[in-house]
This record gives C-alpha cells, structure tokens and sequence, in this order.
C-alpha cells in the first residue's frame, strides 16, 4: 500500500516515521513544505499521482493559546485543509485516519468521555478540529478519527519538555490541579495507528478514543516530570483562574478507550510507564 503522512515534522509525525521502518508498505512523509494540506490542488495532485491508499493526517494548528486570536488560520488547517484531504481520499477510494482532540469536548462530567456523547468545544482550538471532523464526515470518504489527548514525545513542544526546562531552572512552580485527562505518548498512537494499517482493518470507519491508560491532573503529570528527569523544584498545585491564559480548557476530558481497544485488539501502556520511555529517549538524545 502507498501511504500519505503529512505534518510528519511533528511529534506524531516523527513518530509514524519510526514504525514505518518495519513495515513493507510504501510511506510517502510530507510536512508543510512538500505538501501544504491548505492547497487543494496540491493535495489532489499528491493523492492521485502517487496511487495513495491511505492518508495519515498528521498536520494540525496546535497552538492552543495563539488560536483564539488567530481563528482563520486555525480553521484553514484543522477544518479546511482536512476537507480538502477528506475529498481526495474519496475521489482516489483511499482512507483518512486524522487526529483529533480531547479539546472538543466541554469537560464538565466527571466520567470519561466516550466517542458518541455530544461535544462542546471551550476554544478556537477545539472548534476548529471539531469542524475538521464533521467535513470529513460530511465529504463522506472512507475515514477513520482517533480522538487522543495530551500528547507529547521527544520531538517538537509539548507539556514534558517544557516542564522539564522549568523545574531546571525555577524554584518553585504553579501548576492546574483542577484539569484532569490523560497524557499520551505519541509513540503509542503511533504504534495504535500503525496496528490499524497494517493489520487489514482500515474498514472499520469511525470515530475512535486513544490516550495512554490512567488518569492525572496537570499538576501530577508536571510532579513525575520533575521527579523523573532528576530536578528539584516545588510545585504547587493552582486553579485554572490562577494560571493566566485567554483559553477555557476542560476540567475532565478522560477518554474512553474501550471501543479502538476492542475494535482493534490494542493494547495500551500506563501513562507513568510511557513518560519513563520518553524521558530515557530525551536523556539518550542529549547525551549524544
Ligand atoms: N499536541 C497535543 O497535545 C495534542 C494533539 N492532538 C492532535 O494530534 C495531531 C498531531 O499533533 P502533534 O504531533 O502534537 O502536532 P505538531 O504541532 O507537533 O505537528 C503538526 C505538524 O503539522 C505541520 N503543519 C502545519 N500546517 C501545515 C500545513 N498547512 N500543511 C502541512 N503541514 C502543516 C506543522 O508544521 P509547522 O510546525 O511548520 O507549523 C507540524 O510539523 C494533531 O491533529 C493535533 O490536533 C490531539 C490531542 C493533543
Ligand atoms: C507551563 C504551565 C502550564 N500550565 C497549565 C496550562 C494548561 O492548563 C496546562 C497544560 O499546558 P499546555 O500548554 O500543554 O496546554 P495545551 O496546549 O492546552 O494542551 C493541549 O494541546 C492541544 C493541542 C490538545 O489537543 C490537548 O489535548 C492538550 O494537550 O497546564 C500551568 O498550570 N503551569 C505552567 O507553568
């Protein structure tokens, strides 16, 4: 099979460039400056001329913060660019697995989130992936969501690196305890992903919950951070109204993974074991 992953500069991307290597299928990574997923033609173009099977959305607008005074732009690429991959899996009878968010959902139920339940987005970045959703649901090609949530790796920004360089370099620290989900190691999408594709089982359309197993607020995930990465620093924990930010977040957006569990037969690693992985690989990739 021919395989499209775009946003493969990213931290999901340069995951998905490391579980291609043992497999036999033909990927085909793209980041902005191969393949801008906002240029329809171009898009239509890649699909077509390179006989793509499956296209791995890995590109999105990612910053949370930045997206509430930068709505369009958000929207070209968490909305528009999608339909435009959307329309070019359904006219070359490929299949779209795009990523999505805890952050569609509003977060006031303590229970966790399943794929079915209604959303309501807090921010400019929750509506806009929202939106990517239902254009590719309404293009009507052959797709597969997975919504993930708190995702980092050793590659890009993310919440781990950043805490990791604060608790190097401060003392004492304020962190939300009043935000709970679930972090997720891009790594372990990746290799959920990879299960789909290689496995045969990309006929099973739909939306799909994947985080790592366990639940946490901010506060605890930045406490094993410190903890793991050898830095001393006192963090407190803080209300959400005491951490500046133009952005409603949700207070519970634990996903539901029960469904891409048994529908795919994935297994899916504690959140504090995969932290230790990605931490030793940041250790690793220092040391060189
Ligand atoms: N990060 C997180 O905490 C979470 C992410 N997600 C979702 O998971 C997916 C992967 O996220 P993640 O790996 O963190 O994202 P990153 O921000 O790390 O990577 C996104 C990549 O997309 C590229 N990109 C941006 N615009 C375009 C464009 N027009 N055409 C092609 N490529 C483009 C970016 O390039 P450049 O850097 O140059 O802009 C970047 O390389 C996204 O859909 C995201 O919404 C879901 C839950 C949590
Ligand atoms: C740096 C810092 C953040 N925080 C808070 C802000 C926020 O509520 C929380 C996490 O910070 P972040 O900047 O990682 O938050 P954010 O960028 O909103 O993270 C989100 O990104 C998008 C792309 C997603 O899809 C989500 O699943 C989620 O991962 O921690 C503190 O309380 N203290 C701090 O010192």
């Amino acid at each position: 099979m021919n395989i499209l992953v775009t946003g493969a500069n990213g931290q999901l991307g340069n995951e998905m460039q490391r579980v291609a290597k043992t497999s036999s299928n033909h990927y085909i990574f793209t980041d902005v400056a191969q393949l801008d997923i906002t240029d329809r033609e171009a898009v239509l173009r890649a699909v077509k001329d390179n006989s793509i099977q499956v296209i791995v959305n890995c590109a999105a607008y990612t910053n949370v913060d930045k997206a509430e005074d930068d709505r369009e732009t958000a929207d070209l690429i968490n909305n528009k660019a999608v339909e435009n991959l959307a329309i070019a899996a359904r006219e070359n009878d490929a299949t779209l697995i795009h990523i999505s968010t805890d952050y569609v959902f509003k977060g006031d139920r303590c229970t966790p989130c399943r794929e079915d339940w209604e959303t309501d987005p807090l921010g400019v970045y929750g509506i806009t992936k929202l939106a990517g959703e239902k254009s590719i649901e309404r293009t009507g090609c052959r797709h597969i969501i997975i919504r993930t949530a708190w995702l980092y790796s050793p590659f890009g920004k993310n919440f781990v690196k950043t805490m990791q360089k604060l608790t190097a370099e401060k003392d004492s620290l304020r962190v939300v305890f009043d935000q709970v989900g679930t972090p997720t190691y891009a790594g372990d999408l990746a290799d959920a992903i990879a299960r789909i594709i290689e496995t045969g089982q990309l006929g099973k359309q739909g939306i799909y919950h994947f985080s790592n197993e366990g639940v946490c607020s901010w506060y605890d995930f930045a406490r094993e951070i410190c903890e793991l990465s050898g830095n001393t620093c006192n963090i407190q924990p803080c209300h959400s109204d005491e951490f500046p930010s133009k952005v409603k977040r949700p207070h519970f957006s634990v996903l539901d993974k029960t469904k891409i569990k048994d529908t795919f037969g994935i297994e899916v690693p504690y959140w504090k074991d995969s932290l230790k992985k990605c931490i030793r690989e940041l250790a690793a990739n220092n040391g060189q």
